[in-house]
């Protein structure tokens, strides 16, 4: 079953994250990423998630991919991360048939792009052969191929970054296997049958395997072919179907802290505070001037960039960005500055506020906007702008009940420093302390 766009819309941007990647690791990864953006014969890349689970560790009826942090599925938030990977051309996702229209549903609702969907089987390691065969059959109406590379990430990992998937998927070209592996937090102890310590296993010596991992194709495919029924059951390791069925030593690459599963309950808790961490780090800049005027509203957007990680703009009146704002409110953006150079009025801001309620985004989570103004005072008196300004204060309060915090920036910014562009100097801080809405100065 597919879904999504035939032949899979890539995401907007390539947006490749290198950071962390060092020497030859770097050299590869450029090679890599420049022959997939020209669309010359990079590997092909695809991935299969298997999210078949019923997660009775955590607890609660719903299966933990689909448990809701900041209202939305968890699982849509490790497909994100993986479709905003524009070398990885297909998403293959294992889900129970008895979920499957809840899956349809997200795939929907997100507008996830690249994925089809299979049924999973009654282990992991079963919905994951699923996947698999799913990618091998080259069905002649099935818009999947047979890629060279396939990474396998489960659905509860949200938190997986491009340069670990880039990692594993180039070290499993050159070995055939690679995965992402951690420090362990505890020591390992054996126990004997009679509820004794048997013995315990050196810390030092020994690494947590996680996810994501990466394969030849025909190298994980004819393991699971080749695998026994006792290890489809029991087994919880693909790294180890590839040594144990194709002698493939699985090259080991070390994963950021955040690769770990969700679990228990509390593991939830913990996304949902790395996500609102991540909220505090984005930000959307809404200019009302055209991308090539330089303007001072460039130099903000310049300086909020060195300060914060994500930052996108979108340029042009409200009107033509409409639909990259529908897209950035869907990434569950949380902090905008609207930057009015052209006008003087709310006009932009408020279409933005509009937008805004009826996405129903501030349900769970209060909504910063920060309509940045301009002033000079040989054009406009101080008295008169700020007058008009002041209107703010009527659309603050109208906004606050639903949760949406609208605070004003009026930027003293003569036409005689226009030249020097170097010469303004601000601080935004996007989630202000006082919920107090003000034109600040
Ligand atoms: N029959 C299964 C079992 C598990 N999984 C998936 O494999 C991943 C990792 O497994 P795990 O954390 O063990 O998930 P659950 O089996 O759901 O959890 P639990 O063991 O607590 O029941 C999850 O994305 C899970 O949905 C799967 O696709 N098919
Ligand atoms: O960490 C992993 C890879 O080694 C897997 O996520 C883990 O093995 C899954 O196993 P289980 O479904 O039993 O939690």
């Amino acid at each position: 079953m597919e879904l999504g766009p035939p032949g899979g819309a890539g995401p907007a941007e390539p947006g490749p994250r290198l950071r962390g990647l060092r020497g030859d690791d770097r050299a590869a990864s450029a090679a890599w990423l420049s022959e997939a953006s020209a669309g010359r014969r990079a590997p092909s890349v695809a991935a299969v998630l298997p999210a078949g689970g019923s997660g009775e560790r955590m607890g609660v009826p719903t299966p933990k991919q689909f448990c809701p942090v900041l209202e939305r599925p968890l699982i849509s938030y490790t497909l994100q991360a993986l479709e905003r990977v524009c070398w990885i051309k297909d998403i293959v996702v294992a889900v129970t048939g008895e979920n499957m229209e809840v899956m349809k549903g997200i795939v929907q609702r997100y507008q996830h792009k690249r994925i089809s969907l299979v049924e999973a089987g009654v282990t992991r390691h079963r919905s994951i052969f699923n996947g698999l065969k799913a990618l091998a059959e080259d069905q002649p109406n099935s818009k999947l191929c047979r890629p060279e590379v396939v990474i396998i990430h489960d659905a509860v990992r949200p938190f997986v970054e491009e340069d670990v998937l880039l990692k594993v998927a180039i070290a499993a070209k050159e070995h055939g296997a690679a995965g992402a592996i951690r420090p362990l937090v505890s020591t390992v102890i054996s126990p004997s049958a009679d509820g004794c310590l048997d013995h315990s296993l050196e810390r030092a010596s020994h690494r947590a395997s996680e996810m994501p991992q990466a394969f030849l194709f025909d190298v994980i495919y004819e393991a699971y072919q080749q695998c026994s029924d006792y290890d489809l059951e029991f087994g919880t390791e693909c790294l180890q179907l590839a040594l144990k069925y194709c002698h493939t030593k699985a090259k080991l690459v070390e994963g950021s802290p955040d690769l770990w599963k969700v679990t228990y309950k509390r593991d939830l808790y913990a996304a949902e505070s790395i996500i609102k961490e991540r909220i505090s780090q984005q930000i959307c800049i809404l200019m009302d001037a055209k991308e090539d005027e330089e303007h001072v509203g460039r130099c903000l957007e310049e300086m909020l960039k060195k300060e914060l990680n994500h930052v996108k703009v979108t340029s042009g009146a409200l009107c033509h960005a409409g639909r990259d704002l529908q897209q950035i409110i869907l990434e569950q953006c949380y902090n905008f500055v609207c930057v009015n150079v052209m006008t003087s009025d709310f006009e932009e801001t408020r279409k933005l506020l509009n937008a805004l309620e009826e996405s129903n985004l501030s349900i769970l989570y209060p909504v910063v906007v920060i309509s940045v103004h301009f002033l000079d005072y040989k054009l406009v008196p101080f008295g008169q702008k700020m007058e008009h300004l002041m209107q703010i204060k009527e659309f603050a309060k109208e906004v606050k009940k639903r949760n949406i915090l609208l605070c004003g920036l009026l930027i003293y910014y003569p036409q005689l420093w226009r030249q020097d562009m170097g010469t303004l100097e601000v601080r935004v801080y996007v989630r202000p302390h006082t919920t107090q809405p003000a034109y600040c100065c």
